[in-house]
């Protein structure tokens, strides 16, 4: 198996739900690693050594449907484990919700050991803390946030508030992301997404993309049709496509965009037609509204874009 095709996705979570990141990269990338997880079937159909071996945990995990905590200590006895095996060679690494100051320091660390071994590594980081002026992790978080793991990200994809924690600035119009968005840049970040933000209209969300090569920044900008709902995941799954998507198509944001929008567009109407018919009516519980993945496995791996994002000049 290849070395370039290899990823590493961790998403630190406590149950079987939150792990969308993980199936949703390797199916993006590796096309029938899907069905895998979500069957929990034997290890026929993925290399390990193609994947990684957090993804093995995650599918203990999802199996046993046992509440989960990945801790600092598991991560390190993980990352000794692969560096005895040789097998510390990655080509991305994408990191999700992390709950302690502990863990991130050390998924620091594991960041520059992987690009010491491999200097083409895209580290694509979701820096999940928080929505809507609330923070969900501890605020200790925020300091090695933006200060060890900003300059340390290729790609990173913040929605509106954690733009804000991260920038320091207050984002109430969209030219305020975009200066929050080139800071980021000034501290070495090459692609910057917005994955939700609420400088739109009532009925939409938008996304921004900033991507910065030879000295030259691209823009993009995406408007979202709204749902009336919540989803668990839907982060996930973005930063997920987007990294899938960016290195597809060598870092063309744009089309990108398109792609990642079109498969959520896909999975979660689908995810919110089918809770409705569940819950009769009822509010819909978290079981029935867990993203409907392998129903949307064509919309992810062949998208068809009817929303077009459009470049800011
Ligand atoms: N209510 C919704 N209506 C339409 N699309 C949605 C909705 N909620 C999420 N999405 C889609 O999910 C994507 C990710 O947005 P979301 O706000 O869930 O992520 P996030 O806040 O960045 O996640 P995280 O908590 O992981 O940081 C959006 O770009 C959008 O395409
Ligand atoms: C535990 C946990 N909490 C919150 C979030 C953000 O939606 C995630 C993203 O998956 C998560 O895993």
């Amino acid at each position: 198996m290849a070395d370039h095709k290899r990823i590493f996705a961790g998403n630190y979570c406590t149950d079987s739900d939150s792990s969308t990141s993980i199936d949703t990269a390797i199916a993006s990338v590796k096309g029938t690693a899907l069905q895998f997880f979500k069957n929990g079937d034997s290890q026929s159909t993925v290399d390990p050594k193609s994947c990684c071996t957090w993804v093995c945990w995650k599918q203990e995990c999802y199996i046993s449907t046992t509440a989960v905590g990945f801790r600092k200590n598991d991560l390190e006895v993980l990352i000794d484990s692969l560096r005895e095996n040789d097998l510390l060679h990655y080509s991305h690494l994408l990191t999700g919700y992390i709950g302690s100051p502990s863990f991130l320091q050390k998924v620091a660390s594991v960041v520059k050991e992987l690009k010491s071994n491999n200097p083409k590594l895209r580290y694509v980081c979701d820096p999940v803390m928080g929505d809507d002026g609330k923070m969900y992790v501890p605020e200790s978080l925020l300091p090695i946030y933006k200060e060890t793991i900003l300059p340390l990200a290729d790609v990173i994809t913040p929605n509106q508030y954690e733009l804000e924690l991260l920038s320091g600035r207050s984002i109430t119009k969209v030219d305020d992301a975009w200066s929050a968005i080139e800071s980021f840049h000034e501290k070495g970040c090459r692609t910057v997404i917005v994955s939700s933000s609420t400088l739109g209209g009532d009925n939409e969300l938008i996304a921004l993309a900033s991507t910065k090569k030879d000295g030259k920044t691209t823009r993009a900008k995406i408007s979202i049709p709204k749902l009336d709902a919540h989803f668990v995941g839907s982060g996930d799954l973005f930063a997920a496509l987007m990294m899938a998507w960016l290195y597809k198509t060598d870092d063309d944001i744009q089309h990108s965009l398109e792609n990642t929008i079109h498969s959520l567009q896909a999975v979660l109407t689908r995810t919110l037609s089918h809770a409705l018919v569940m819950s009769k009516g009822d509010r819909p519980t978290p079981e029935q509204m867990e993203l409907q993945l392998i129903q949307s496995k064509s919309d992810i791996e062949s998208p068809s874009p009817s929303v077009r994002s459009t470049i800011v000049e």
